[in-house]
């Protein structure tokens, strides 16, 4: 089997989710997991304990040593390891960013000239193998390298491979949108505790609701044809759309779309 060292420079809740995930997956390759972060020891610890990694107090010395490099870390602390990293990534090495706004290209700025990098857009459902990820490679990534950073991909669920402006529009939808849809969530769940039943209940009601109706969605029946099959004409489903649609609901739904692009792209170093 062939081994594989991956550093992770960043080891937040997202390191966590994306290794949580690439450790549940039984592939071909044996991925050798290096972790560091800026000065939060005991999380080092906890992700050592739990998904065989090591812990590095300094990632300049693991950085030597890796085939991939993933940088996990808030966009606004990519300028000043990048300038670090700059001096000891080598030709062979993947550097990959999941940092929002970041871009494949601002990342390849900050790195010797021909330095393979590619910017991921995963989410927090890596953790459970059910990412919706998305990958725009820079143009210098070898065959060798799209394919070992494919099967960490394969690990988090799905991926999608577009360009550095699709990811740019599609941040909010497969990154954050999560926390949309946990909030939606939240609400039934109250919903349903204040007025039948207990919230152990209403988490498995609401779950399952969830992961049926997301089923049918990826059977590949339109949104518009599912909710019709729902609402029964002149029934009750209806006059819950109508509050829905007299809230604007898809127009907030649009503003908040845009609102997380914007501040993705201002979160990001400048270029
Ligand atoms: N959370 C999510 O669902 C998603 C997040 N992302 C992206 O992932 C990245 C991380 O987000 P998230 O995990 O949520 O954030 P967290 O705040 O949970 O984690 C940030 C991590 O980065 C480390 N860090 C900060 N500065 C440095 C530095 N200079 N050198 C090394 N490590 C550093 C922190 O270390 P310490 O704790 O020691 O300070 C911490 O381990 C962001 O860029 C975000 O855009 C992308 C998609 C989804
Ligand atoms: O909130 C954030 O900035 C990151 C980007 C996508 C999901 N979380």
């Amino acid at each position: 089997m062939t081994t594989v060292h991956v550093l992770f420079i960043g080891a937040g809740r997202m390191a966590r989710a994306m290794i949580a995930g690439i450790r549940r997956r039984q592939g071909p390759i044996h991925w050798d997991i290096s972790v560091a972060n800026h000065q939060d020891s005991a999380r080092l610890t906890e992700l050592t304990t739990t998904f065989r990694v090591r812990a590095q107090t300094d990632w300049r010395t693991a950085a030597e040593q890796a085939d991939i490099i993933i940088l996990a870390m808030p966009p606004a602390a990519h300028q000043t390891v990048l300038e670090t990293l700059s001096h000891h990534v080598l030709p062979h090495q993947l550097v990959a960013s999941v940092a929002a706004g970041i871009g494949v290209s601002g990342l390849a700025s900050k790195l010797p000239e021909g330095t393979q990098c590619a910017w991921l857009m995963p989410n927090i459902a890596a953790a459970v193998g059910e990412s919706m990820t998305l990958c725009a490679f820079g143009d210098t990534v070898t065959a060798d390298n799209r394919e070992k950073l494919a099967e960490i991909l394969r690990g988090l669920g799905q991926y999608h491979v577009c360009t550095e402006t699709q990811v740019h529009h599609l941040t909010a939808i497969t990154g954050s949108a999560p926390a949309f849809a946990f909030q939606f969530a939240e609400a039934l769940e109250q919903a349903a505790t204040a007025l039948a039943t207990d919230e152990t209940t209403a988490r498995l009601l609401v779950g399952q609701m969830l992961l049926g109706s997301a089923k049918l969605l990826l059977s590949g029946r339109p949104p518009e044809e599912l909710t019709d099959e729902v609402a029964t004409p002149g029934g009750a489903t209806a006059a819950g759309l109508s509050v829905l649609t007299e809230a604007q609901f898809k127009t907030r739904v649009m503003d908040a779309i845009e609102a997380t692009n914007q501040r993705a792209r201002a979160l990001a170093p400048e270029t």
